[in-house]
């Protein structure tokens, strides 16, 4: 019979097993593997509460890694979740807008197909087979984070609300816990702006708009950052008439103002109408519409809009509510969410967090990685750390939006003028062979050359941008990708030629000094 193995608390790899300093924090050996344990079910009224090597709290992106390589070293592990594993990216996050936009994308395509020649033709939707096709994908996309599956894996799993109750201690529904290690991976939940009557619109949030029986006939959007931005365009397509209220000065705030320039057009021109530098100050909702009343965020210029269904896309708030993390000794920052340090430990050192609940950047790619991080930090010795700002990210708008690293604005603030720029609005071979506009890459390196962040705008900008991404991890140059042959014609053309740009500029440079 597979034994559960003994560990000692992993230190940032100085701690030796055994060396007595953490004994107490020891794992126990069970004497059977998480496999053969029972499933997670007690009788309230038992005195002593059942232990686990690791207890997971959440069963998301960041839990299920988390719960799966905690396995791999043969840790008993239980997992809480009051919702389905998978939860925001599988559920109502990554897969279903991808679903939405893919869906949404082809309708735009047979209204468009004259650009390749062909009879255009206006798509008739059938929202409910829509939707229904959505949620086969979100079925197939991951099967093994079912729960059978999840069980299988020898994770136990345990559906109820977590609550803290000591260091070292939860309770679920009042069900008693107690753990070696715990990693808290409760993700976020829609952020409500305090709008007053919003709440009486029973507005959609994007995890909420899945219930959706019907294409709405005018959806309003507070928020224009990725969430407005991907879903704003999804709904025009497929034929809804759309609105963004974004209270910044344009959309995707947080990438290029170029960017936002070049989205905000293609939006627009696609029927979108874009408000910006606004924000909604009340809104009255009537039997089948609302009124919304917005102005500057000084409350000039107020007037009324007539809005359809509103949905909310105004950012993410911490999941962290009920937790009780002061009796665990985990305290929230200013912003509610869980810091650590870059081996996700927290202020408790029994305790990780990981995903969405340690804000930053809310991303499920990360997410995962974290997870992973967390179960292997919680289970072993070898304490792997946590590089968040080396992630790229995605806005899967058409074109898309691929981003890694620093913005040039980013960049300055660190580097001053000691920055080299290379930017392109240069139409690649093959968007002129499929016929779409011109897009944008822009590289910013440092004084030595070194990239330090990029933006690609294009159809695949989010396949293009993970090799960019391997560059600023190695912390490399573009020039070394001139000696890497790249298919011809891809949407990859404008890297590849601003790495010979550079190559050759380097060439001259070094012919010149001699
Ligand atoms: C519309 C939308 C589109 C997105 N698109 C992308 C994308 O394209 N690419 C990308 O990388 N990211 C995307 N994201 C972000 C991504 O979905 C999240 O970053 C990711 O899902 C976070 O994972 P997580 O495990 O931290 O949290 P979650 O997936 O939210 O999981 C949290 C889990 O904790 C449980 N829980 C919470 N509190 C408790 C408690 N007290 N007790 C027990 N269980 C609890 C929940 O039930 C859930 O199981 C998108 C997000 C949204 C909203
Ligand atoms: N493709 C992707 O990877 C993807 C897609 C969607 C979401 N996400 C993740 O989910 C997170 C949340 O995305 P999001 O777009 O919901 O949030 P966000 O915080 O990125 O953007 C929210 C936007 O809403 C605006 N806003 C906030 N309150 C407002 C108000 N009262 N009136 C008008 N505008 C208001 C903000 O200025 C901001 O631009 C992102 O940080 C991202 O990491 C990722």
């Amino acid at each position: 019979m597979a034994t559960v193995r003994s560990t000692s608390l992993p230190d940032g790899g100085n701690a030796q097993p055994g060396n007595g300093e953490h004994d107490d924090l020891k794992l126990p050996d069970h004497g059977r593997s998480g496999q053969q344990a029972r499933t997670a079910q007690q009788d309230p009224t038992t005195q002593a509460p059942e232990h686990y090597d690791l207890i997971v709290v959440g069963a998301g992106a960041a839990g299920i890694a988390a719960a799966r390589t905690a396995r791999r070293s043969d840790a008993r592990v239980l997992m809480v979740t009051r919702g389905r594993p998978g939860q925001s990216s599988q559920w109502s996050g990554t897969v279903p807008t991808k679903a939405l936009i893919a869906a949404a994308r082809t309708a735009q395509l047979m209204r468009t197909a004259d650009r390749f020649g062909i009879t255009p033709v206006e798509p008739d939707i059938n929202f409910g087979h829509l939707t229904e096709a959505i949620r086969d994908r979100i079925t197939t996309a991951a099967p093994d984070e079912s729960v059978g599956s999840l069980r299988e894996q020898g994770i136990d799993l345990v559906f109820g609300t977590a609550r803290f109750g000591g260091e070292a201690t939860l309770t679920v529904d009042d069900v008693p816990y107690a753990f070696s290690r715990a990693v808290i991976a409760t993700g976020s939940a829609p952020a409500m702006p305090p709008i007053p009557g919003l709440a009486d619109s029973a507005p959609m949030t994007p995890e909420s708009l899945w219930d959706l029986r019907f294409l709405p006939e005018r959806l309003t959007l507070i928020g224009g950052g990725p969430t407005g931005c991907e879903l704003g365009q999804a709904f025009a397509r497929l034929g809804s008439q759309v609105m963004i209220i974004e209270q910044q000065d344009r959309l995707l705030p947080r990438e290029e103002p170029e960017v936002s320039r070049l989205i905000a057009s293609r939006l627009t021109d696609e029927g979108v109408q874009i408000v910006t530098g606004t924000t909604v100050q009340r809104v009255t909702s009537y039997r089948k519409h609302c009124r919304l009343t917005v102005g500057q965020a000084d409350r000039s210029d107020a007037r009324e809009i007539e809005a359809g269904m509103i949905l909310v896309a105004a950012g993410r708030r911490p999941a962290t509510v009920g937790l009780d993390l002061a009796r665990a000794g985990v305290f929230p920052n200013a912003n509610g969410y869980i810091d650590t340090d870059d081996r996700l430990r927290t202020s408790n050192r029994r305790i990780f967090a990981a995903g969405d609940v340690l804000g930053g950047r809310p991303l499920a790619s990360l997410a995962g990685l974290d997870g992973e991080i967390a179960g292997n930090n919680a289970t072993s010795s070898r304490a792997r750390t946590a590089h968040h700002e080396l992630g790229p990210q995605v806005v899967f708008t058409d074109p898309e939006v691929g981003r890694i690293g620093h913005t040039e604005a980013s960049a300055r603030a660190v580097l001053g003028d000691w920055l080299r720029i290379r930017t392109s609005n240069r139409r690649v071979d093959r968007a002129i062979a499929e016929n779409e506009p011109a897009g944008l890459t822009k590289i910013i390196s440092n004084g030595h050359g070194r990239m330090v962040g990029a933006t690609v705008v294009s159809p695949r900008a989010g396949e293009v941008i993970t090799e960019l991404a391997t560059v600023l991890q190695h912390g490399g140059r573009i020039r070394e990708l001139a000696d890497v042959p790249h298919a011809y014609p891809t949407w990859s053309d404008e890297i590849y030629n601003a790495a010979q740009a550079e190559q050759s500029e380097r060439q001259q440079t070094l012919l010149s000094r001699r």
